[in-house]
């Protein structure tokens, strides 16, 4: 129960959020995505073009079961991470779970150069991340003890807001309990 979880659309700014939140907490950052690409050694569109969206989520699944059975890391998680109902279970039990919240408008603006999106790779993206909205806001919102907007927010004042919630969670024992 000793982690922090981002969730959230892409473009939402998990991974970007979750590495600052680590270095500013001193904890070690994992981004889920990442973790698939390193385990099969081939980036998510190669993932999606072989095994299709179903073989991704197989994969994502037993990457987010090992990940949570970690103690003290910060989890970056997939956009679609929450479809998965057993993903929400072992997610929720984990730790502190954020969803970083952002307008269609903005996901398309941060997610716009990026080709490694296989699921916007499509004419109309922003059709796409209005239809993937709709049935994945209340999912998200399911699990999550916090829910962040990150639209109009500096990302530095998000870090904080997600750092300051934790230490509330977790205070920092008094100097003379320390281990030396
Ligand atoms: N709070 C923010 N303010 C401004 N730009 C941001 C913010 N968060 C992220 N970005 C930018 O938006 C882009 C996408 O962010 P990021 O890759 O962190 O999203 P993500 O939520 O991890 O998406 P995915 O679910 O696809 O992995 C990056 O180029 C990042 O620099
Ligand atoms: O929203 C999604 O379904 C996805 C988001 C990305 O983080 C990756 O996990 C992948 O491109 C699928
Ligand atoms: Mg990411």
């Amino acid at each position: 129960m000793s982690n922090i979880i981002l969730i959230g659309p892409m473009g939402a700014g998990k991974s970007t959020v979750g590495r600052h939140v680590a270095t500013h907490l001193r904890l070690p950052f994992v981004d889920s995505d990442k973790e698939i690409e390193r385990r099969t050694g081939v980036n998510i569109p190669t993932i999606f073009e072989y095994e299709g969206e179903a073989g991704f989520r197989d994969r994502e699944s037993a990457v987010i079961e090992d990940l949570c059975r970690r103690e003290g890391i910060v989890l970056a998680t997939g956009g679609g991470v929450v479809m998965r109902p057993e993903n929400r279970t072992r997610l929720a039990a984990s730790g502190l779970v954020i969803y970083l919240r952002a307008s269609v408008h903005t996901q398309l603006r941060r997610t716009r150069r990026d080709r490694n999106r296989p699921l916007l790779q499509t004419d109309n993206p922003r059709a796409r991340l209005e239809s993937l909205f709709k049935i994945r806001d209340p999912l998200y919102r399911e699990i999550a003890d916090l829910i962040v907007e990150t639209d109009r927010e500096h990302l530095r004042s998000t870090i904080r807001t997600i750092a300051r919630r934790f230490r509330r969670l977790r205070p920092t024992p008094p100097r003379h309990c320390q281990a030396t």
